[in-house]
């Protein structure tokens, strides 16, 4: 776990949870600005997810934490990140994974009848480096 500090996100919705998850994945930044990162390398990265709403489901979850660890663990866990399709065009650095895992969180989100939103997307790639995502206010509402 991440077992530190979390950045808050302010709202003024009545319901905010926060999902801790990691996996181990490799990846390559094949550009020449990249020194040492243009070589396949590992890491386990660090997630945390904060999803927020003001109406709870059947089970009274604002959505279950269940759901939102299998949406990011089984797509990326021991995998190459670059081999993703999410990724065509663009490099898996910890700004584009963090896009991505929040991308992939308010797909489902936005399934659900209560219509939950995804505020925010941590990803700690190593002990020193992590990326903070945050949509843009109209991509929630
Ligand atoms: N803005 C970004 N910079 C870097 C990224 C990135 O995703 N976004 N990624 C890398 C490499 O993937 C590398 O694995 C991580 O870099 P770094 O934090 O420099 O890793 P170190 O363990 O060497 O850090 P120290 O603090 O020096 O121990 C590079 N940059
Ligand atoms: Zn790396």
């Amino acid at each position: 776990m991440m077992q530190q500090f979390y950045p808050t996100v302010p709202h003024a919705y009545r319901f905010e949870l926060n999902k801790d998850m990691n996996f181990s994945a490799a990846h390559f930044i094949p550009h020449e600005e990249a020194g040492k990162c243009q070589s396949v390398h590992g890491h386990t990265y660090f997630v945390n997810v904060t999803v927020a709403g003001n109406r709870l489901d059947a089970s009274d979850f604002l959505i279950d934490f269940k759901l939102l660890k299998d949406a990011i663990h089984k797509k990326y866990d021991h995998t190459i990140l670059n081999d993703h399709p999410e990724f065509g065009g663009k490099f898996p650095t910890t700004e584009r994974l963090a896009e991505e895992i929040w991308q992939s969180i308010q797909a489902i989100l936005e399934t659900r009848d209560n219509k939950p939103v995804c505020l925010q997307v941590i990803v700690r790639e190593t002990p020193t480096s992590y990326v903070i995502y945050r949509p843009q206010q109209e991509e929630v509402r």
